[in-house]
């Protein structure tokens, strides 16, 4: 079996958010934040988040809504078979078995079952529909009480969270900071619960096999060890919970908006426990569906940046900054009405241009390979 190491300390960082959440943002402490998590960014794709807003009985909430779920007798899950779903919310049993971002490769099934939430409308909302959206699947009220209301919460939770992190990658990458949260009023989302049996540590049996994810932003609350996350030497690591922490991951949309100088990287689930089950609850954050995914100019080289930047985001002396590798002071101007609270990373690496796409048709092209 591959060696599977967790030195101390973690080669994935924590980074706290605070300083973004601060009625008065102090403008260094978001600065020194914003440099981290540029750094984790490029380096790891991986990260911790710590000051996120969830309270530590928030985060065992949510694994509990999982557990909560998958305890119910089998004919009530099959109720909610995904499979009468067209967007494939609900239930999916051990006999599932893939991932949806990844195309069956003739490996053994992942060990998993699966239940999926989506975003759906309020009746009346007045905005058109996109094909992302549209209605859940729930455990009817009378099966299991409450369940609803408290996912939904999470839901909630969970998006307060991933824009906050919007907010200090929109700043690590030199522009302004709500660059990603006015594109995110909206989202293609999914909140995806999972139980992973124990396998005892068999390498056939994984509980997800190894891949990257298709979106943006990935949020991750565990409530047993069984991430693992594939370093750019090709080693694997443990990713376990922190206390007070939600795991983060970058998905091929982030790496691709950063033009790939940010890492999407491989990871896998196997729960190598002999007898304790794992559940996490997975957030799969995207941005609004019409949103236009392009390189970022704090990517690209200096002149090629000043073009890109037209439609939004910082501009060529920032794509210069980075690109130079001139240093922390050349500072992208971010203002989001609280007070000037621009950072520069620094980087020094360029990215490729790829060529704009809507978020919604990227994601659908990535999960096409499901379907074709
Ligand atoms: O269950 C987990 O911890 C992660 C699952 C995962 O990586 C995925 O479904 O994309
Ligand atoms: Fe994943």
């Amino acid at each position: 079996m591959e060696a599977i190491t967790s030195p101390a300390p973690p080669p994935i960082p924590v980074i706290d958010l605070s300083p973004l959440a601060a009625p008065q943002p102090d403008a260094a402490a978001v600065r020194q934040l914003a440099s981290a998590l540029h750094a984790a960014c490029r380096d790891v794709g991986f990260l911790y988040i710590a000051g996120h807003g969830l309270s530590q009985g928030q985060l065992d909430g949510l694994t509990a809504l999982a557990t909560r779920l998958f305890d119910l007798p089998q004919v009530d899950k099959e109720a909610l078979d995904a499979a009468r779903s067209p967007l494939a919310r609900g239930y999916n049993s051990l006999q599932h078995g893939r991932h949806s971002c990844t195309p069956e490769d003739g490996g053994p099934r992942d060990a998993k079952e699966s239940f999926t939430v989506g975003m759906e409308r309020q009746a009346g909302d007045p905005r058109p529909p996109s094909p992302m959206h549209g209605p859940n699947q729930w455990p009817p009220e009378a099966v299991l009480p409450g369940w609803r209301v408290e996912a939904e919460a999470a839901v909630e939770q969970l998006l307060a969270a991933a824009r906050l992190l919007m907010r200090g990658l929109a700043l690590a990458l030199q522009a302004p900071p709500d660059y990603f949260t006015s594109r995110c009023t909206d989202p293609v989302a999914q909140m995806v619960l999972f139980r992973y049996p124990p396998t005892g540590g068999t390498e056939e049996q994984r509980g997800c096999g190894a891949h990257t994810d298709c979106g943006f932003l990935t949020l991750v609350a565990q409530d047993a060890p069984g991430i693992e996350v594939q370093l750019s030497d090709g080693s694997w690591h443990a990713a376990p919970a922190l206390p007070g922490c939600l795991l983060v991951n970058l998905g091929d949309m982030a790496a691709r908006w950063a033009g790939d100088t940010y890492k999407s990287t491989v990871h896998r689930v196997h729960n190598r426990s002999d007898a304790a089950t794992r559940h996490s609850l997975v957030f799969f954050c995207n941005t609004d569906f019409d949103a236009v995914v392009e390189t970022m100019p704090s990517c690209l080289p200096p002149g090629v940046g000043a073009a890109a930047a037209e439609g939004g985001g910082g501009g060529s002396e920032a794509a210069a900054a980075v690109a130079g590798g001139t240093g922390s002071e050349a500072a992208a101007a971010g203002t989001d009405g609280g007070g000037s609270v621009a950072a520069a990373a620094g980087g020094g690496v360029i990215g490729r241009r790829h060529p704009p796409i809507k978020a919604g048709d990227y994601i659908l092209q990535k999960l096409g390979l499901m379907f074709n």
